[in-house]
This record gives C-alpha cells, sequence and structure tokens, in this order.
C-alpha cells in the first residue's frame, strides 16, 4: 500500500465523484457532473460537510423533494445520452423512502444514478432514532431496504473501508450500457462523518470505457439471411438507438434498402420526423401510417427496444404468423424478446455492419412508404384544425361526454381549446433546436403522434414508468444538460398537481424551463379509459363537492413562485405566448384550459386493460367480451 489520506467517510466519496471520467469513442469527460441534496439530520452533518470542505468540480444543488430532484437528476442523465450524472443525497426515513418512486423509474428507464440516502447509526446506540421505524423481526432493516427492488446496484456502508468496494462496484454498474440504472449507496449517519486512513491509489483518476459491443459473425450471418429473406422490413428505433447515437447510420441504412422506420417514445428524435422513410411512432400511441406499416411487415429490425405493451399494441401490432423479429440489443435479454433473432451488440456498430453486407437488396414497400406517411401527414393536419363548436361537435374520444357537458367545461374553464390544436400550434411556435419533455397522462399520446420532430435528440419522454411529477422536475435536468437550449414540459393538471417542487429550484438557480401546463380539470386519459371500458365517469374528474368543474388558476401558483405566467385559450393566444416566453430569462409558465376528450386516439391499436370479468353493468360486460376477442389475436408472450 502506498501512501494514505485520513478522510471521512463522506469527504472520501465526494473525493472519488470527482476523478470519475467516461470514455466513449476515444472522448473523454468528467462522469459526476454535480450532486443534488436534500439535507436532513441523516446527511448534513456528513455529506454535508464534505461538500462544504470541497466540493471538487461538483455543482451542488438544494433540491425541493427527494423525488423531484432525482428525477431532474435522471433526465440529465438521458438528456446526456447515459454519458454524465448526477448523484443524489437524502436525509435517512422519509427523505429515502421519497427516492423509491424516482429510483423505480430510473430502473424501468435504464437510466444511471447515483443515490445515496442517508441510514440508520451503524452503531445502534442511540436507537431508536428519529426517522427509524423499528422492525420488530430486524434493527437491520430500515426505510432504505425499499430501496433494493428498485436498483440496479445497493449496498449498505457501516464501515468507512466499506466505501471502496462499494463505489468501484457501483460504478461498474452506472457506465454499463446494457445493465445501466439507479446504483444506491446507503451511508450509516455515524459511518459518514467517521475517519479512516484512505489509500491514495483509490483517489486516482479512473476513466470508465463505455465501449461499443460488437456483434458476432455468427450474429451477423443470420441477421443477414433474416433480412435478405424478407420484402417488407420494418426499422423499429427504440433508446438504444438514440443512446448509441445510430442517427446518420439509421439513415442510410434505411435509404439505401428503402426499409420505413418507426419509433418508440424512447427511440423518438433518434432521427427526426422530416426523413422521408420516417413513418412516426408505433403501437397504442402510434400513427395510422406506423401502424400499418407494422401490420404489412413481415420482419421487424427492433434496435434497442424493450417492446413494451405501448410499443407492441399489447402484441397485436404484428401479424405474428408471419412476421420474424431481429433484436439488436446490448442486452441479452432484450435481444431475446418476442422469440427474435438477437444480435447483442451496439446499434450503430450492428446497424454499419449488417449496411455492408446486404449489397443488391431493397425491400418491397416502394411507394408505400410515402403513401402512408402522406395520408397521415392529412390527418396530423385535421388532428391541428379541429375547432369545438357549442353544437354537434363531435370530439376525437367519442360516445363519452354529450354535448352538454362539453359546453359545461367550456364554460367553467373559459376555454373552446382543443388539446390537438394547442399541441401542434406549440410544435409549429417553439425553435426546433428546442427540447420538449413529458412523461404521462394523454399527452404522450399526443406528443408521440403529433409532435414533429425537425432536428435530432429534441424529444425527452419518460415512459418507462410514466410518472406523473417527472415532467418539471425533468425539465430541470435537461436545462442543466442543455443550458443553451428551450426546455418544454408538458404536463397535464394532475401531473403537475401530483409534483412540481423543483419549478421552485429552477428559478431559484435562475435554469429557465418553460410549463406548458394542459389543464382539463381532471385525470382525463384515465377517465378515456373507465369510459372506454364501460364504465361511468368515476373520481377522474375535478369537480367539487357541488359537482361543478374546477377552474384552478394554475398561473397564479406559477406566478406566486416567481414565474413569469401567461393565459392562453385560443390557438392565437398560445403562439403569442410561446414567443413571448422565448425573450424572457426567467421561468415560464404557459396555463391553457383544454377541453377533455378533444385529446388524438385511435389508429389501429389495442391496449389490454384488465376489464372486470364480471360485471352489473352490461357495457362493462361488452368490454370484456371485446378484450377476449381480442386477445385471441394477440401473441401469448
Ligand atoms: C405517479 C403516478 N401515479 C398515477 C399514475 C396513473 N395515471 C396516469 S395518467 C393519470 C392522470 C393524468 O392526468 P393529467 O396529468 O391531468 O393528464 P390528462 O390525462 O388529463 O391529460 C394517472 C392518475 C401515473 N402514471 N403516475
Ligand atoms: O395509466 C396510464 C395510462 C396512459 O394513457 C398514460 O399515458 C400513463 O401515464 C398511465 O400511467
Ligand atoms: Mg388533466
Amino acid at each position: 500500500m502506498g501512501h494514505t489520506i485520513r478522510l471521512t467517510t463522506a469527504q472520501a466519496l465526494i473525493k472519488f465523484l470527482n476523478q470519475q471520467y467516461i470514455c466513449v469513442d476515444g472522448v473523454e469527460t468528467p462522469f459526476v457532473e454535480g450532486i443534488f441534496t436534500v439535507f436532513g439530520h441523516g446527511n448534513v452533518l456528513g455529506i454535508g460537510q464534505a461538500l462544504e470542505q470541497d466540493p471538487g468540480h461538483l455543482k451542488v444543488f438544494q433540491g425541493k423533494n427527494e423525488q423531484g430532484m432525482a428525477h431532474s437528476a435522471i433526465a440529465y442523465a438521458k438528456e446526456k445520452l447515459r454519458r454524465s450524472i448526477y448523484a443524489v443525497t437524502a436525509s435517512s426515513g422519509p427523505g429515502s423512502a421519497n427516492l423509491v418512486t424516482a429510483a423505480a423509474t430510473a430502473l424501468a428507464n435504464n437510466l444511471p444514478v447515483l443515490l445515496l440516502p442517508a441510514d440508520t447509526f451503524a452503531s445502534r446506540q442511540p436507537d431508536p432514532v428519529l426517522q427509524q421505524f423499528e422492525q420488530e423481526y430486524s434493527f437491520a432493516v430500515t426505510t432504505n431496504d425499499a430501496l433494493k427492488p428498485v436498483s440496479r446496484y445497493w449496498d449498505r456502508i457501516t464501515r468507512p473501508e466499506q466505501l471502496m468496494s462499494s463505489l468501484l462496484r457501483a460504478f461498474e454498474v452506472l457506465t454499463d450500457p446494457a445493465r445501466s440504472g439507479p446504483a444506491t449507496i446507503c451511508i450509516c449517519q455515524d459511518t459518514e462523518g467517521e475517519a479512516f486512513d484512505y489509500d491514495e491509489g483509490f483517489f486516482r483518476k479512473r476513466v470508465h470505457y463505455m465501449d461499443r459491443l460488437q456483434p458476432s459473425v455468427r450474429e451477423l450471418d443470420a441477421a443477414e439471411e433474416l433480412i435478405r429473406a424478407s420484402k417488407k422490413p420494418l426499422l423499429l428505433v427504440g433508446g438504444g438507438a438514440k443512446y448509441s447515437g445510430a442517427r446518420e447510420e439509421l439513415i442510410a441504412f434505411s435509404q439505401a434498402y428503402h426499409i420505413p422506420l418507426v419509433e418508440t417514445h424512447a427511440g423518438k428524435s433518434t432521427v427526426e420526423y422530416t426523413f422521408a422513410n420516417h413513418l412516426g411512432g408505433t403501437g397504442v400511441l402510434g400513427t395510422s401510417a406506423a401502424n400499418a406499416a407494422a401490420r404489412e411487415a413481415d420482419l421487424v429490425i427492433g434496435i434497442g427496444t424493450r417492446y413494451t405493451d405501448f410499443t407492441t399494441s399489447s402484441k397485436t401490432a404484428f401479424d405474428f404468423e408471419k412476421t420474424r423479429f431481429l433484436n439488436i440489443n446490448v442486452s441479452r435479454m432484450q435481444g431475446y424478446k418476442l422469440e427474435g433473432v438477437p444480435v447483442v451488440a451496439d446499434a450503430k456498430v450492428a446497424i454499419t455492419a449488417l449496411h455492408e453486407r446486404l449489397d443488391g437488396y431493397q425491400s418491397q414497400f416502394g411507394s408505400r412508404v410515402s403513401e402512408l406517411k402522406a395520408a397521415w401527414d392529412a390527418e396530423r393536419d385535421r388532428l391541428g384544425s379541429v375547432r369545438f363548436g357549442r353544437e354537434g361537435f363531435d370530439p376525437e374520444i367519442k360516445g363519452h361526454f354529450s354535448q352538454e357537458v362539453l359546453n359545461e367545461y367550456a364554460d367553467a374553464l373559459g376555454t373552446e381549446l382543443p388539446q390537438t390544436a394547442a399541441l401542434i400550434a406549440i410544435n409549429e411556435a417553439v425553435d426546433k433546436e428546442s427540447v420538449v419533455v413529458c412523461s404521462a397522462g394523454s399527452l404522450p399520446g399526443d406528443l408521440q403522434r403529433l409532435w414533429n420532430v425537425e432536428a435530432p435528440n429534441t424529444y425527452h419522454l419518460e415512459y418507462g414508468y410514466s410518472c406523473m411529477g417527472y415532467e418539471v422536475a425533468g425539465a430541470l435536468g435537461i436545462r442543466l444538460a442543455k443550458p443553451d437550449r428551450e426546455v418544454y414540459a408538458m404536463v397535464g393538471d394532475g401531473s403537475f398537481l401530483m409534483l412540481h417542487s423543483e419549478l421552485v429550484t429552477a428559478l431559484q438557480t435562475g435554469n429557465k424551463i418553460n410549463l406548458m401546463l394542459f389543464d382539463n380539470s381532471g385525470f382525463g386519459c384515465i377517465n378515456n379509459l373507465q369510459m372506454g371500458n364501460g364504465g361511468g365517469s368515476f373520481h377522474c374528474e375535478f369537480r367539487n363537492h357541488e359537482g361543478n368543474v374546477m377552474n384552478i388558476d394554475y398561473a397564479k401558483i406559477a406566478e406566486g413562485y416567481g414565474a413569469k405566467v401567461y393565459r392562453a385559450n385560443t390557438v392565437e393566444e398560445v403562439k403569442a405566448a410561446v414567443e413571448d416566453a422565448k425573450r424572457q430569462t426567467v421561468s415560464t409558465l404557459i396555463e391553457m384550459k383544454v377541453l377533455p376528450k378533444t385529446m388524438s386516439e385511435g389508429y389501429d391499436n389495442w391496449w389490454n386493460v384488465g376489464v372486470a370479468e364480471v360485471s352489473e353493468n352490461q357495457a362493462v360486460q361488452a368490454a370484456y367480451e371485446r378484450r377476449a376477442e381480442m386477445l385471441k389475436t394477440a401473441k401469448q408472450y
């Protein structure tokens, strides 16, 4: 052993974080950008002291809610294509518990984040300490154990020297493209402040190489054979393609062999929609063009996709009798899905290698690609020009609300604005390099279908966990990743109510974000789901105790925090507000009252949901039977 240096566990942690680098394609950059903190008794005297003494290059942010700040950290990592992270420190007990939802969000989306919740005392001398819940069967169980199932790596540090092996393992996980996710290191409160003579070698600069996984010759042979045998292959672009940076390779491949391209939420904006062979999003929230191409395809080339139910329309989007799957993925687990032929490799490398092998090949899609795209573009134009009428209005979500109820909403909210028209107006008004973020509600559907991307990597959807409350916090994380871009959080009233604390952090730190608040006074998409499956409207509208539609002044709330606010209830007002908001340096909120049932829906999709098998309501029974019929056509596994 060489020289030693005497540090507390927390000081050693911060020193180590400063020395971690990542290398991708020969470019070496620091891996840990900073740390989000909510200090409490569990971490302020340990990690807080260490940061106050010497943060090194780490940027230190004061979060307002542990879940919120962790969402910001996750969004930062996603926007940085997993090549840079923030750490997150929380105090023990409720602070740790607040991290659970965010950890699960990171896990579902394969996003790296280092979670550092404090733990109870290693010595147990003062037990039970404040916020220790005392589980009778074991004093070793603390709130932090709730983070185990939602972490890719989890450890508890009860002695200073344990930190060394723990951190090395955590960074191996955080920088592995196939297993990236939350690494959680819980440090006992007393241990954080305990000193140890650390070997100086532990703090040397460490470079983690995110090498591009190469496909084997056998895999490429199999892939080539599949494609050559296919008449109508389809490129399905998932998040793995985006993280790999495979835009140019995908465009060249698609162009050379005339293979149409569709995308998942995570993959969206890897290739911009202006590319001629791009048919938009696929599945439950997909375009008519993408879903038609999926049905016609005899080979799906899935690139970095997890094939979720939304992507596959609960395994009904394809003709499973004839369609084969070629799965390019860095994860073997993902590669095995839908009985596909796996190519366990980096997307960019695999597409390049396949491109070189397919000389002379051409798909038989011919003019079908441009025809499908043109038909969808016309449909999008229609959705953009929908206007409300007090009589005979036929909303996109049909048969749920009578004209009378829709008029009631128009009166209560003082608006006639349809959601699709508002969204398309925003799409047209924002600069093409700006970034849009969303995660839950009806907006992901409208975004996947209607948000036309003109510049790569400008669309950020958290749809692995679809966690309400990610939108505002996520916008902050994106702004930190891309400080020169405008960031627009598309947020429903329900999501805004669930969590928007990090708006204050954005205002406090001068990191401008724009919140596009779509207020339809309710959990709109869930109301659609219940009514679309035979139910009534049950506890999803925001009506008060007298049965009246609530009209909440969200602009006033944001104004109270110090944001610049706008109230925009017509397409013209929305466009004007977006233009003015661009000129602001402070964070903005544009409140739009939109009519329920005016979001987009349909286009040959299906979502398998748990409809009641027995019910006193005939409409629910009918919905159950429809589901049973659909299940007959679905692949079983
Ligand atoms: C944390 C969390 N809780 C619950 C849900 C289930 N959920 C999905 S969308 C939704 C309602 C969203 O309402 P709002 O944000 O107003 O969007 P809208 O559907 O009205 O557009 C709910 C409750 C979720 N996705 N995330
Ligand atoms: O339950 C849900 C329904 C989806 O439509 C929505 O986008 C998502 O947020 C969700 O959780
Ligand atoms: Mg709503």
